[in-house]
């Protein structure tokens, strides 16, 4: 068997030809584009290149880009403070915080200073706590990118057996709970794991976004099952995932190829949810508008 790979290129460049759309029609309804502020602190080289290719996608849509950035030494207090007044700015729709954060800040007290309705990476406490009970609110763009392209290839989830690797804030815990409203049988595994490659195998749909280069080939896959990789890594050889690509085509029957799979789609949700954003906060200052006038 060979796996028919994922296009993560194709349907990233469909949601975000959808987001355009979307952002055409609010501005022709009331004028302004919505305005996504990427945060950058420091120059970790690897966040400089997301921030980019983030910016980038948000003007491509025809949104507003927001970008600051502030010195590796900042401190909590300037950081609180920038985030404090793009809360306040009602030409902000989403805001990002990119991350890792150099290591003298706190990043959860950072992320949670960003109002759930701006926060387009659904990283907040209260955006969690709102997925964790099934609730509406912004869900976490790589977990929401996934739950897209398996349903982009009609891969079934409802009572499904779906294996996530990785309990991360960023991708594994929203991933299982997408999965879960979807009525998936959701197994979660980690490090401390007890023989992942029998877990793994038991998975119809297994998620990888562990952050260890090659975890998982062969050993660890049923025959024919979606295997989705969310590991990036650069190496001497180029970018490479959690997933040893070449070994597991041969067992699984679809897969996402690193680079253009799950990446691309990353930066296509990011769009979507800032889109989100932008339309509740219109409807909020529509909403308002007309109870001033009737009261
Ligand atoms: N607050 C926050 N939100 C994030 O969403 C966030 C973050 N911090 N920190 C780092 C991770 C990583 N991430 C990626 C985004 C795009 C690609 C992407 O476009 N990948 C391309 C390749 C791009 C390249 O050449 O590096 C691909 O896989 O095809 C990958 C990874 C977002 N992250
Ligand atoms: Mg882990």
């Amino acid at each position: 068997m060979t796996a028919e790979l994922i296009d993560g290129k194709a349907v990233a460049a469909r949601v975000r030809q959808e987001v355009a759309d979307g952002v055409a029609e609010l501005v022709a309804q009331d004028g302004q584009a919505p305005g996504l502020a990427t945060v950058l602190v420091g120059e970790d080289p690897a966040s400089e290149v997301y921030v980019r290719n983030k910016r980038r996608a948000c003007v491509a849509a025809g949104m507003v880009d927001l970008h600051r950035r502030l010195p590796g030494d900042a401190s909590q207090q300037q950081i609180d403070e920038e985030i404090g007044r793009l809360a306040e700015d009602p030409g902000v729709s989403g805001i990002l915080l990119q991350l890792p954060l150099p290591g003298h800040l706190d990043p959860d007290a950072l992320i949670d200073r960003i109002p759930a309705g701006k926060d387009v990476d659904g990283l907040t406490a209260g955006n969690a706590g709102l997925l964790a009970q099934g609730r509406d609110g912004l869900r976490p763009c790589t977990p929401s990118g996934v739950a897209r392209l398996l349903d982009e290839y009609a891969v079934p989830l409802a009572g499904a057996k779906v294996v996530v690797v990785g309990r991360s804030v960023l991708v594994g815990r929203p991933m299982a709970q997408l999965l879960l409203a979807r009525d998936a049988t959701v197994t979660l595994c980690h490090s401390r794991t007890k023989d992942l490659a029998a877990e793994a195998r038991e998975a119809e749909v297994l998620v990888v976004a562990a952050g260890v280069p090659g975890l998982i080939g062969r050993e660890s896959v049923r025959p024919g099952a979606t295997v989705i990789d969310v590991g990036i890594h650069r190496t001497e050889n180029g970018l490479r995932g959690d997933v040893r690509f070449a070994e597991t085509r041969g067992v699984a029957g679809l897969l996402t190829p690193v680079p253009g799979g799950v990446g691309p789609m990353t930066i296509a949700m990011l769009l979507a949810n800032t889109l989100q954003a932008a339309r509740w906060q219109q409807n909020r200052t529509n909403e308002l508008r007309s109870s001033q006038c009737s009261g």
